[in-house]
C-alpha cells in the first residue's frame, strides 16, 4: 500500500484549490475523481455556471437546443483547463475512480479499468459534495419522466408541460429558465410558503412576478402520486382542503433538496461521525472526529455553496500554512443570491429577524422602477431594502432584488465587513448608470418601518 502525503477525494472547488496550494508548497497531493465527466466538480459541469448559462441564454432568446449546445462546450472548456490546473502540477496526480474507506487513514480506489488501489494518507481531505435528493412519492423514482437538475439541463427538447417538485433554489431558477424558453411551468412545494426566510413584502412580489410570467404555484401540497397517462406524467396531489387534483407534465424536476455523498464512503470501516442526514460532522475546523481527516464543501452539511467550499480551503490553509485563526463560526455576513429575474440577493438580518431578535433598526427601502438603469435595462421590478443600526450607523441586513443584485450585494458585504457607516455608501461617487448608483438615493431617507 502507498503512502501519500495529501489525499484528496472529490475534485470539488475546495479540494482542487487546495491540491493546488499544498503542490504549490512542495507538497505531495493525490486527487481521486469518480468521473471524467466532474474534473472541476459539481459548479462548473453541472450546477452554477452551466445553469446560469442557460438562464441568460433564455433571456436573450436563444432557442433550448443551441444554449445546451453552447453551454456544454463552456463546460467541456471549463473542465479541460481545471484538469490541466492540477495535472500540469509535478506533485499532482489526478486519479480516474471511486474512493472507499478501508480503515481511519486507508482507502481503496476503484478505478474505471476494474483495478482497486490502495492508500494510506497523512492527511485525508473528504470533498465528495452532495447529490439530489428523490422524495418518497409512489412512481416517482421509476418515472420515465423523472429528471433531476443535471439531466434537466441536458435535455434533447424543451418539455411543453413542465412539473418542478420544490420551490427552492433550483426549483425557482429553473422555473424561471424553462419559462422563458417556453415551457409552461407548474411548481409544487408541500410547504405553504415559498422564500420562508424573506420578507413578506420581498417574497409575494417575486412570486407575483413569476405568476405574472405564467408560472403556476401550488404550495402546502401533499403529492399522492406518479403514473403516466397518454404518453405524459400524471402528478396527484392534495390540496390543505384535502381536494385531490391531477395535473400533466412532459418531463418532472425534482428540486427537493441536495444530500451529502457519503454513502460511497464507507465510513462505517472508520470512526468519522456521521450525522442523520448523511452529513460528515466536523468541528470548527473542520476536523472530522479522526485526526489528520478533514471534510470540504457540501458533504460536510450546512449551506451548500461553492463560495462556502471555497472559504472551507481557506480555513485549512491557515491551520496547515498560516496563523490557525479563521474558522467556520467567523463566518457571519455570508450573502446569498437566487439567479432569478430580477435577481434575489440577501446578507445579514431580514426586517423580520431583526423584529424577532428585538433589534432597533432604520430601514431603507425603495423600489427598483426608481432606478434609472432599471429602466434602461428594461427591467424595472422589484425593491431595495437594507436595515442600519441607528446606534453604529452599520448596516445589518439588506435584500436586494432588482436587476444586478448578484454583484451589488457584494458592496453591501464589503462595507459590512469593513464595518463602513451606511453614509459611505449614500456619498460615494458611482459610474453611471449603474444599479449601484442606487446607494445614493436609497440612504437619503430611512422610511417608516410600518410602511
Ligand atoms: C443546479 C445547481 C445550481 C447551483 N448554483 C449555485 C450557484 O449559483 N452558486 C453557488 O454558490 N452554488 C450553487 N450550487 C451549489 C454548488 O454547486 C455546490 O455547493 C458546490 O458545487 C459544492 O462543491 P463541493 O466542493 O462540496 O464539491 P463538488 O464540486 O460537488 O465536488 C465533489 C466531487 O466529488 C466527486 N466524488 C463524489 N464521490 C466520490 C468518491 N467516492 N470518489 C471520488 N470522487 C467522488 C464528484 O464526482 C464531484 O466531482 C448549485 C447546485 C446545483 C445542483
Ligand atoms: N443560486 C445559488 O446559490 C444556488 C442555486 C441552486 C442551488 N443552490 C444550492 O443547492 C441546494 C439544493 O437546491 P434545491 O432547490 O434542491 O433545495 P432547496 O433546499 O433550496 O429547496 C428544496 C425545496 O423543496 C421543497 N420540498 C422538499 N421536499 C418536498 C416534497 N416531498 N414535496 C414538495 N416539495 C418538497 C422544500 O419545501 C423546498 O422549498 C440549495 O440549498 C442551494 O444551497 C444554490
Amino acid at each position: 500500500m502507498e503512502t501519500v502525503k495529501n489525499i484528496i477525494i472529490g475534485f470539488g472547488k475546495g479540494g482542487k484549490t487546495l491540491a493546488k496550494f499544498l503542490a504549490q508548497h512542495g507538497e505531495q497531493v493525490l486527487v481521486i475523481e469518480k468521473s471524467k465527466q466532474m474534473y472541476g466538480g459539481t459548479c462548473i459541469n453541472i450546477a452554477c455556471l452551466p445553469s446560469k448559462r442557460l438562464i441568460i441564454e433564455a433571456a436573450h432568446g436563444t432557442s433550448f437546443e443551441d444554449a445546451v449546445d453552447g453551454k456544454n462546450v463552456m463546460t467541456s472548456q471549463l473542465r479541460q483547463k481545471n484538469y490541466q490546473m492540477l495535472a500540469s502540477e509535478d506533485n499532482i496526480t489526478v486519479l480516474d475512480g471511486t474512493a472507499h474507506f478501508t480503515g481511519n487513514h486507508t482507502i481503496d480506489v476503484q478505478t474505471p479499468d476494474g483495478h482497486t488501489l490502495s492508500y494510506k494518507g497523512e492527511r485525508i481531505f473528504i470533498n465528495t459534495g452532495a447529490t439530489s435528493t428523490i422524495p418518497d412519492i409512489p412512481g416517482l423514482k421509476d418515472s420515465r419522466f423523472l429528471m433531476n437538475s443535471t439531466q434537466a439541463m441536458d435535455q434533447p427538447k424543451l418539455p411543453r408541460e413542465l412539473v418542478i417538485i420544490g420551490g427552492g433554489y433550483i426549483g425557482l431558477e429553473f422555473a424561471n429558465m424553462f419559462t422563458s424558453f417556453g415551457s409552461h411551468v407548474t411548481v409544487l412545494d408541500h410547504h405553504q410558503t415559498l422564500l420562508p426566510r424573506e420578507d413578506d413584502d420581498v417574497a409575494e412580489m417575486v412570486i407575483q412576478n413569476f405568476k405574472d410570467n405564467g408560472v403556476r404555484f401550488e404550495v402546502g401540497v401533499d403529492i399522492k402520486a406518479i403514473g403516466e397517462q397518454d404518453n405524459q406524467a400524471a402528478i396527484t396531489f392534495a390540496r390543505t382542503d384535502n381536494r385531490e387534483t391531477t395535473i400533466f407534465a412532459d418531463k418532472i424536476l425534482v428540486a427537493t433538496g441536495r444530500k451529502p455523498a457519503t454513502a460511497a464512503l464507507d465510513l462505517q470501516n472508520t470512526d468519522i461521525k456521521v450525522a442523520k442526514n448523511g452529513a460528515i460532522v466536523v468541528d470548527d475546523l473542520l476536523h472530522t472526529s479522526v485526526p489528520n481527516v478533514w471534510a470540504i464543501g457540501d458533504v460536510k452539511g450546512g449551506p451548500q455553496f461553492t463560495y462556502i467550499s471555497l472559504d472551507d480551503f481557506r480555513i485549512i490553509k491557515d491551520e496547515l500554512f498560516g496563523n490557525k485563526e479563521r474558522r467556520i463560526s467567523d463566518r457571519l455576513i455570508v450573502p446569498t443570491n437566487v439567479f432569478i429575474e430580477p435577481s434575489l440577493a440577501q446578507v445579514g438580518l431580514t426586517e423580520r429577524e431583526a423584529q424577532k431578535q428585538e433589534k432597533d433598526y432604520l430601514l431603507f427601502k425603495m423600489p427598483a422602477a426608481a432606478i434609472p438603469k432599471a429602466k434602461v435595462l428594461k427591467d424595472t421590478r422589484g425593491l431595495l431594502k437594507v436595515l442600519v443600526d441607528p446606534q453604529t450607523n452599520l448596516i445589518i441586513g439588506a435584500t436586494l432584488y432588482v436587476q444586478e443584485a448578484q454583484e451589488i450585494i457584494n458592496m453591501i458585504v464589503l462595507a459590512m465587513r469593513a464595518k463602513l457607516p451606511y453614509q459611505m455608501l449614500r456619498d460615494q461617487i458611482y459610474t453611471h448608470p449603474t444599479i449601484s448608483e442606487a446607494f445614493n438615493d436609497l440612504f437619503k431617507q430611512s422610511v417608516d418601518k410600518k410602511e
